[in-house]
């Protein structure tokens, strides 16, 4: 298995070259030198557009566990300032698939060494952050062909120290859903605002606006969130900008709040377009189901809580995305939070550093579980 040491050169190299979604070219690469590099005869690897299905053949196969990690990067300029910082320009792994690949890959080098009794499918799945990759990887013939009887993965929490482990039964991660508005009015001279149809004006009252939606509209005792990531519009301060483009996220708890927050969207561009009397189009990006733990987990929290080597935490519901979503909706299993404390800069922070002490924490509580898991079937 790998040692720290190696750990921690994977982590920094993946850590060198993120890649967007279905882009993920050099990291593709990677994975399959270092998975042939395992050099094992019971490994069958498989490549899905810029994603790698590894099958670990049991000696005596009772069932199929499927452990999954994403692979992609962000769209960020990292400014972290650390000597292994991301050199693709604008591109970084700010939420933590730098770990979860090595984590992965790590577990699977020991079992390339210790051949395991049940067989395990290793899924390396491109463009989780976008536009999403696990729902067409699960529909194809080749993660069919070797689909898993259950399966889990994990995400990096930089709230819990190193160390711990969260999960809960039932709903962890929320509905998601991205939304592009596009505005289009008139543009002309800053004086002469009587001549123009200002869309910086049109999109900063849409921007309020949808904000009501989940102050008035959802039920205080559900939960939802839309968060506007991305405005584009104008050029220059003395000019009347012609459009506005903006880019958003919604998150909601349950189907129904999603299909609420969604209409209310599209009714309030409707009014903005009638009001600022310009053109507006609504368009819907990724969205992907909620993350839904089976019952499964219980066998993990309760081997979480009774290991010395972890500390478990029960966790709360979080308005974070994840396509894993997709797997666990026809799959049953689960997604649990890793600690790597980074209090001060969390996800999606171009600041985000996390310890990486947290990776062989990882790496030896999931071969202890798979161990236990296997055994427990036999
Ligand atoms: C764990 C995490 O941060 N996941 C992402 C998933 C992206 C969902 C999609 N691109 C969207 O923005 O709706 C997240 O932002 O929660």
């Amino acid at each position: 298995m790998y040692d720290k040491e190696q750990m921690r050169e994977t982590r920094r190299t993946l850590h060198k070259i993120p890649e967007l979604g279905f882009e993920e070219v050099k990291t593709q690469r990677f994975l399959l030198d270092a998975i042939a590099k395992m050099d094992s005869d019971y490994l069958t690897v498989e490549t899905w557009r810029t994603g790698i299905l590894v099958l670990v053949r049991g000696s005596n196969a009772g069932q199929t566990i499927g452990y999954r990690t994403d692979i992609d990067g962000l769209p960020m300029e990292e400014e972290t300032g650390l000597p292994f910082a991301s050199e693709h320009e604008g591109r970084m792994h700010a939420c933590g698939h730098d770990f979860h690949m090595t984590i992965a890959l790590s577990v699977l080098s020991y079992y390339a060494k210790h051949q395991p009794k049940d067989h395990l499918l290793f899924v390396f799945q491109p463009a989780e952050e976008g536009p999403g990759g696990a729902e067409p990887m699960l529909h194809s013939e080749l993660f069919q062909q070797n689909a898993p009887d259950w399966m889990f993965a994990l995400h990096i929490a930089p709230n819990y120290p190193v160390g711990t482990v969260a999960t809960r039964p039932g709903l962890l991660f929320a509905n998601t859903a991205e939304f592009m508005v596009h505005l289009r009015g008139r543009g002309g001279h800053a004086a002469y605002p009587h001549l123009a149809n200002d869309m910086v004006v049109a999109a900063s009252h849409f921007v309020t606006q949808i904000q009501s939606v989940v102050a008035r509209r959802i039920d205080p005792l559900d939960s939802a969130v839309i968060t506007i990531g991305k405005i584009e519009s104008g050029k220059k301060e003395n000019i009347i900008a012609e459009k506005a483009d903006t880019e958003g996220t919604i998150r909601t708890l349950s189907q129904e709040a999603m299909s609420l927050v969604q209409d209310h969207v599209k009714k309030i561009a409707a009014g903005i377009a009638e009001s600022f009397d310009c053109e507006v189009e609504v368009e819907w990006g990724s969205q992907y189901k909620q993350v839904w733990n089976s019952e499964k987990v219980e066998s993990f929290i309760a081997f979480s809580e009774w290991s010395t080597d972890v500390n478990f935490e029960p966790s709360e519901m979080a308005m974070t995305g994840e396509d894993f979503g997709f797997f666990l909706d026809k799959i049953p299993g689960f997604m649990f939070w890793l600690g790597v404390d980074s209090q001060d800069h969390g996800l999606h922070d171009t600041k985000v550093n996390p310890n990486e002490e947290a990776i062989p924490v990882a790496v030896h509580h999931l071969i202890d579980y798979i161990d236990h898991e296997m055994e427990k079937e036999t």
